[in-house]
């Protein structure tokens, strides 16, 4: 990729050479990449990889010692970008206290939403994690599940034009699962990025491109089925453990 290009606002995210440390570890080592905008982007690695951290460095919430990011030709962090994108954590952010529609109003008051706007996209966004019935029950009485939904819904209400989730199928049954899938779909159908972290091999193989973490470094970076035919196996799992084993060979 030209370098003309990888300026171009056309990208939703471009980071480049992008390092960062806690003390004397470096947790994340010359991290490059480029997510197009309406892609549906999944980072694959194990507990520990630096996941977390690279999303918290494209959101803006931590910053890089070395590197640079921009989201949507703006370089991060900056705080106006905070519209432009929802943000699931991998702990929920929810005030126990409150009922679930008092945690979206909430967060929907925060992103400037009011009236009829915001009653409308908590009811489409809780309609779609499947939560309409529950929201008016006090949120320390949902289970983990419910409340890894009601993030969700929460992620979604002021239509951001990137969706960073964390692990944001934890403890939700495979049925609502798949029909949260389906809707990540349907977002980046209208033009929606998303970029999902994951430890669930099937979710991995649903993403439009994957990036494979290892101890730092971005092993490999293409489609699900590229990365396997590179790696010469049939599942995702077996190509995480073959090129994340022929990295070690060879470092
Ligand atoms: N603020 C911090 N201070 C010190 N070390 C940190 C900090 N944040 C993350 N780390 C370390 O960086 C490494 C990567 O953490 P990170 O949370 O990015 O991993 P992850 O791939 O998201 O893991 P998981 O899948 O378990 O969430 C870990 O060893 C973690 O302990």
């Amino acid at each position: 990729m030209t370098k003309a290009t990888e300026t171009s606002a056309d990208s939703a995210i471009i980071a480049q050479h992008i390092v960062r440390r806690f003390g004397d570890r470096t947790v994340l080592d010359d991290i490059s990449l480029t997510v197009p905008r309406g892609e549906l982007f999944g980072l694959l690695g194990p507990s520990g990889s630096g996941k977390t951290t690279l999303i918290k460095l494209i959101t803006g919430i931590d910053r890089a010692d070395a590197g640079n990011i921009q989201l949507f030709g703006e370089p991060m962090p900056q705080l106006k970008m905070l519209q432009t994108f929802g943000y699931m954590a991998q702990s929920d952010a929810l005030y126990q206290e409150l009922t679930g529609k008092e945690n979206m109003a909430f967060y929907g008051s925060l992103y400037g939403l009011k009236g009829k706007v915001l009653a409308d996209r908590m009811q489409s966004a809780a309609s779609l994690v499947n939560l309409t019935d529950h929201l008016d029950k006090q949120t320390s009485a949902y289970s983990g599940g419910m409340k890894r939904r009601l993030s969700l819904a929460i992620a979604l209400l002021h239509e951001p034009q990137l969706l960073v989730l964390d692990e944001p199928t934890v403890g939700i049954d495979p049925v609502l699962r798949k029909t949260i899938w389906n809707e990540l779909r349907t977002l980046t159908e209208k033009g929606v990025t998303i970029i999902v972290t994951t430890h669930v091999m099937d979710e991995a193989e649903k993403c439009d491109r994957l990036g494979l973490i290892r101890d730092g470094k971005l092993i490999a970076v293409d489609t699900p089925v590229a990365i396997m035919v590179q790696a010469g196996v049939h599942t995702i799992e077996e190509a995480f453990i073959s090129l994340g084993s022929e990295r070690s060979e060879h470092s």
